[in-house]
């Protein structure tokens, strides 16, 4: 027996859903059934089914007509990681993170899915099948690290059985897919630029990459499964691959089917952390006069160099996730939608 789900259920917001995973997101609730409203700052597209609400999350009256007669919203707005603006990340994370929450209590929303991070325990060092239970960083190595965390504790603790609202968060891993505006571009200007030579380590480090498509199912498992009696109100979930790969095989996987070289020289880690600190120090000193981004960020170092793979049996119990494309299926039509990025074109 199917059971059917009252149509007022399946009205949904997706703050953030003009971006990479909020599209794909977007795309799968319409799919199932959902009618949907988009907030953000910018429109990306166009699609029959969904309601765009143009504004910034921090403005409380802006973000309100969006959740009319919504039960459930997605909260998967963020800047960029590779923006390293602390006054921006702290603003919209944290105090628009707050607003969101007083909205949807406002507006009489009952679930409130929030994409965190799995990086919220990440501190730079080994993480190997890391459970939810690791305590947050302590010491985070980004300013997107860092809002990340208060974003979650925020969207946790705001959980009430009592007031009607009841929240879980989502910690993917390094989301990749078709649209993705980060790792292949990223990937690709830097092999473009002679840059992707070196594995940075001995090149044996084992790191989560999730195909966006398991991602998002993840999210609406999540929602779909929120309830007051549910055990997932108020907590943390990864959501992987569950496939961990050695990061420098699935760099040389995505460059050698765009048609590029694999890196082949190994670079000590220590001394490739340490020039990323020189650089970023560097660039912090010189903001005032000039302004540059380095390719080499301390986090990336640490992300390409550690180990970092997490445990998604939480998710398998309490939400039944299983993921819905494999590893080698997700790069292959990853590798396939950039036409535009191969070698030569
Ligand atoms: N891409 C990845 O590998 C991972 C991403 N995440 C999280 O997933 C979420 C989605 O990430 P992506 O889709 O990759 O990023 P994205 O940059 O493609 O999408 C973020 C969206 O948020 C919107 N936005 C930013 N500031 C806003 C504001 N003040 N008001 C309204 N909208 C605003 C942007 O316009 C954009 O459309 C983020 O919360 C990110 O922290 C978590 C783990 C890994
Ligand atoms: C697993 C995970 C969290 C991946 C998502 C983040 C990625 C967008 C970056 C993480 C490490 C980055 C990185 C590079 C590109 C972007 C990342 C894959 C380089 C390969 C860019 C070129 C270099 O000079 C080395 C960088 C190493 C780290």
């Amino acid at each position: 027996m199917t059971t059917r789900v009252r149509p007022s259920n399946k009205r949904c917001a997706v703050i953030g859903g003009s971006g990479f995973l909020g599209k794909h997101l977007v795309e799968k609730l319409l799919d199932r059934g959902y009618s949907v409203s988009v907030f953000d700052i910018r429109q990306s597209y166009e699609l029959p089914g969904v309601a765009f609400h143009l504004g910034d999350l921090c403005d409380k009256r802006a973000l309100l007509p969006a959740m009319k007669d919504v039960s459930l919203v997605f909260h998967c707005a963020s800047p960029a990681p590779a923006s390293d603006d602390r006054g921006l990340f702290e603003r919209v994370n944290i105090q628009g993170t707050r607003i969101v929450i007083q909205a949807c209590i406002e507006a009489g929303v009952q679930k409130l899915v929030l994409t965190s991070s799995a990086s919220v325990v990440f501190e730079g060092t080994d993480i190997k099948n890391g459970r939810e239970d690791l305590p947050y960083a302590k010491k985070p190595i980004d300013y997107y690290t860092e809002t990340k965390i208060e974003q979650e504790k925020l969207v946790l603790e705001a959980c009430d059985k009592e007031k009607g609202l009841l929240t879980v968060a989502i910690r993917p891993h390094g989301i990749f897919g078709p649209r993705d505006p980060q790792l292949v571009p990223i990937l690709v200007d830097a092999a473009r630029r002679g840059k992707m030579k070196f594995i940075i380590g001995d090149g044996t480090n084992l790191v989560d990459f999730t195909f966006v498509e398991n991602v998002v199912h993840g999210h609406i498992l999540a929602a779909e499964h929120l309830r007051p009696d549910s055990p997932i109100c108020g907590k943390p979930y990864h959501i992987t691959n569950d496939e961990p790969v050695k990061f420098w095989d699935f760099m040389s996987d995505v460059l050698v089917g765009l048609g590029y070289a694999a890196p082949r020289y190994h670079l000590p880690y220590a001394l490739v952390y340490g020039l990323a600190l020189l650089l970023w120090l560097l660039a912090l000193i010189l903001r005032p006069l000039v302004s540059f981004k380095p390719t080499f960020t301390p986090m990336r170092v640490a992300l390409a160099g550690t180990h970092h793979y997490y445990n998604c049996e939480r998710a398998k119990q309490d939400l039944g996730y299983k993921p819905v494309v494999s590893l080698k299926d997700g790069i292959a039509r990853t590798v396939q939608s950039y036409p535009h990025l191969r070698q030569g074109a």
